[in-house]
């Protein structure tokens, strides 16, 4: 039997996002995302979430277009037709919090919103969760941590957020306690890079003080040199479960992994498959935060994460402020990859019950959300809901996301740090 695609739609949202801290700014008021929904002629639809810059939703639509008519099973061609239409286009995230820009990483992350579109599709054809297109569960609930951020009290000019401020240890040690009290979370992520290494090591201090034996990780985005790396890492022994991205490259996690008492993680580092062969030959991580938006989908990721556990490398994985297509996806990867040894980070508390999806398929208990058991995704689009975050979008007055930017609108000698302490 053929199945054709019919129909792609990408819509652009925007929702609230509060003004969390990193090594490059501050997040603007609103947070984007593109929803993509592919449709077949027999009656299906699959829904897919990706980055909402315009640069990467353009390469998405054109996208969209050369993949009318093919058939949602054949990933390959989708595959091969996107890396057509992208061609030798780079977008990188100006952020750059998750590492540099390149052709594949931009190709992956256009072909990924597709893929898992797909892969909705094929599970609700075939009356399955998702999770078996992939191999099965191996856990029925994926555990998340609390990923905590330094961060002002409101938006300059703007009400204050149910959050309030975390500027210091005892800000963030409330803040972890709020989360761990309304989600259940039993690890805990800090997003660090903003203060001087010094204060973000007493607040990891505070955090060990307050929950004991709890796994804990710091992640400053490059913010370190290897230098400083070695001295917190030293300054944590014992403390933290692993050190994420303290410093740049791949040679500059190898000659601090050699001396760290815990394993490094990345994000930032080892990006396309391609980083892996020299990362591993270092010995630079000991953890790889997988992301299917930008590993290119959930195959490939259960792809790489195969690759890791041949090389002893273990797995947790990243995101960036998202909603419930992206957690679903998430979920249901985690669920099937048994080497997701940590907790996954999740921006979704963050959102604060903001979603494009329908309530009720993801709920978090005791830290974890289980994976839904209708076919595909198991999540269904709220349409009233996509058309308010829609119009948020067209009204917001943000086409691409720019930490650096917005910070600098109230300290404009603000510089992003990388190697900066
Ligand atoms: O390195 C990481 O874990 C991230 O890139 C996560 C997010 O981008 C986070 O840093 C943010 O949104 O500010
Ligand atoms: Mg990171």
């Amino acid at each position: 039997m053929t199945v054709r695609i019919s129909g792609i739609t990408v819509t652009p949202v925007a929702f609230h996002d509060p003004p969390l801290l990193n090594a490059t700014g501050v997040h603007e008021p609103w947070a984007l995302r593109g929803i993509v929904e592919v449709s077949t002629d027999d009656g299906l639809t699959g829904l897919g979430e990706t980055y909402g810059d315009e640069a990467h939703l353009a390469m998405v639509r054109a996208a969209a277009d050369a993949l009318l008519g093919t058939d949602p099973y054949d990933l390959h061609r989708i595959g091969t037709l996107v890396a057509e239409c992208v061609g030798s286009a780079v977008v990188t995230h100006q952020h750059g919090l998750t590492g540099a820009g390149s052709n594949q990483k931009t190709a992956d992350g256009v072909f990924s919103a597709f893929e898992v579109a797909c892969l909705d599709i094929q599970g609700k054809a075939a009356g399955r969760p998702l999770v078996d297109l992939l191999g099965g569960p191996v856990r029925s609930a994926v555990p998340y941590s609390a990923y905590l951020f330094y961060k002002w009290a409101a938006h300059p000019g703007g009400p204050e957020d149910p959050f309030g401020a975390a500027l210091d240890p005892d800000g963030i040690v409330a803040q972890a306690r709020r989360l761990v009290a309304d989600y259940g979370f039993g690890s805990i992520k800090l997003k660090g890079g903003v203060f001087p290494p010094d204060e973000e090591i007493a607040a990891v201090r505070a955090l060990a003080e307050a929950f004991p034996g709890m796994p804990l990780r710091l992640d400053p985005n490059a913010a370190w040199t290897p230098q400083t790396s070695v001295r917190v890492a030293d300054e944590l022994d014992g403390v933290l479960e692993y050190l994420e991205d303290p410093t740049s490259g791949i040679d500059g996690m190898a000659e601090v992994a050699a001396r760290s008492p815990m394993p490094l993680a990345t994000n930032m580092c080892v990006v396309t498959p391609d980083h892996l062969p020299p990362a591993v030959a270092r010995g630079a991580i000991g953890v790889l935060l997988i992301d299917h938006h930008y590993w290119g989908g959930l195959r490939r990721s259960t792809q790489m994460a195969a690759l890791c556990r041949t090389f002893g490398i273990e797995l947790s994985m990243h995101s960036n402020s998202h909603l419930g297509i992206s957690l679903a996806a998430m979920t249901h990867l985690a669920a099937a990859v048994p080497n997701v040894n940590h907790a996954c980070d999740t921006h979704t508390p963050w959102q604060n019950g903001q979603d494009v999806v329908a309530a009720g398929a993801l709920r978090f208990s005791d830290g974890a959300v289980a994976v839904p058991e209708a076919p595909g995704l198991g999540v269904e689009l709220d349409r009233d809901a996509l058309a308010a975050m829609h119009e948020q979008y067209l009204r917001c007055g943000i086409s691409r996301r720019d930490d650096t930017a917005y910070m600098r609108r109230f300290h404009p000698d603000y510089q992003p740090k990388t190697r900066f302490w």
